[in-house]
């Protein structure tokens, strides 16, 4: 640990020296102590309002490019585990590039806990800064949209804020970056973790029914998990597979996943595949990235949210059913519904902005969601969608059959 003794919140540092600075594109410069990797981040700040999950958010690979503010003010507590690491493949580990706190990290007090979150953002090399007026940094936020920023930590506090400042304000926008590369698999690969199920029996897998192959824009586990459970034989693909090695593959299904950037970016290629699979009428199911780039395929448009959604406990409601689930919500970009063409119907809706949350095709066996129904971190309301895929796949298959 960077910081010093004292919890910054309950007034007065022991030490003078900031070792850590978030310098933001406008020039506002936020001083803290620095946790984690030393070096420079770049990045867009974003703000999560997630109560727990804190381990799941850093490695949810639709971070890539960005830092996090988390409003909950102790981030850390019961330290970092082996197996609550949303990050599949090793090259995503560079997801997040840094992560803001308010108080300190103090040391772990859980019994999973293998090693505290200081050592283990040194260790993935992701930069992080306590003792900042998140509260004040959210409302920046809020009030002017997501900035750019460099998040920058020295042991010995020595900062050339003139240089920082100048490159914050360089940064690229988010709005046209590309930023799967980083992200997906090399390979593809056939899903093979072996569940844990609890002693209630929660965990355990349907028989596998159905062959999904999804294609990885920086898939999270608990999707591929839930996909297994729900009865898939999963085989992941890497971003830029074509329709035809997803379609040798002999589908039942094809997953989108989520994933960080621009969907309009990774849509220059990745479109064009998914529109051949939804004109072949393979049923397909898509997660937030993978969600926005279904909409653009069939041709609608995102546009870029100016706080975006990063929490735990958004509302959302399935209009098909009416009902309102809790969901866990991580974007920056958003479908324009009013963009939608006749063959889609919004199926969900966020009930904090209204913005879309949800589309199915009414031609096609097709539908997909802005938010997180694999939950993690987050509440588990929306499972049923998985069900609704494989309902989806088997309603496909009997047509074929008969
Ligand atoms: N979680 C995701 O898939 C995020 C999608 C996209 N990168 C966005 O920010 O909107």
């Amino acid at each position: 640990m960077t910081a010093p003794e004292g919890n910054p919140a309950a007034g007065g540092w022991t030490e003078p020296r900031a070792t850590a600075l978030l310098v933001l594109a406008d020039g506002t410069v936020l001083e803290g102590f620095g946790l984690g990797a030393v070096g420079e981040a770049p990045g867009e700040v974003c703000f999560n309002t997630s109560m727990t999950g804190y381990q799941e958010i850093l490695t949810d690979p639709s971070y890539a490019g960005q830092i996090i503010t988390f409003t909950f003010p102790h981030i850390g507590n019961v330290g970092v585990n082996e197996e609550d690491t949303e990050t599949v493949n090793a090259a995503a580990s560079s997801g997040v590039r840094g992560c803001v706190l308010h108080a300190a990290i103090t040391d772990p007090s859980n019994w999973r806990a293998a090693k505290s979150l200081d050592a283990w953002l040194k260790a993935r090399n992701i930069v992080g800064i306590c003792g900042v007026d998140t509260r004040a940094l959210t409302a920046l936020i809020r009030d002017k949209g997501m900035p750019n920023a460099i998040l920058a930590h020295d042991p010995d506090g020595v900062f050339d804020v003139a240089r920082l400042k100048r490159q914050a304000a360089e940064l690229p926008s988010m709005a046209g970056l590309d930023l799967v590369p980083l992200v997906t698999a090399a390979q593809r690969y056939d899903w093979d973790e072996t569940p844990w199920v609890w002693p209630t029996g929660y965990g355990k897998r349907e028989a596998s029914a159905y062959k999904v192959v999804a294609v990885d824009y920086g898939v999270k586990r608990n999707i591929l998990r839930l996909l297994a459970k729900a009865g898939c034989d999963v085989t992941v693909v890497p971003s830029t597979a074509s329709a035809e090695d997803i379609l040798s593959l002999k589908p039942d299904g094809v997953f989108l996943s989520n994933g960080p950037g621009d969907p309009a970016a990774t849509g220059a290629y990745a479109v064009p595949v998914i529109r051949e699979l939804l004109d072949r009428k393979v049923p397909t199911f898509g997660i937030c990235l993978g969600h926005q780039m279904m909409a653009l395929a069939i041709g609608g448009q995102t546009v870029k949210m100016k706080q975006g959604h990063h929490g735990a406990n958004h509302p959302v409601q399935d209009k098909t059913t009416g009902k309102v689930e809790i969901v866990s919500m991580n974007h920056g970009f958003a479908v324009d519904p009013a963009s939608l063409p006749a063959n889609a119907v919004e199926t969900h809706v966020s009930l904090f902005d209204g913005s879309n949350s949800g589309i199915a095709l009414t031609d096609r066996p097709a539908f997909s969601v802005q938010h997180h129904p694999e939950a993690s971190s987050g509440p588990q309301d929306s499972h049923y969608l998985f069900d609704r895929f494989v309902a989806l796949m088997a309603a496909e298959k009997a047509k074929q059959a008969a």
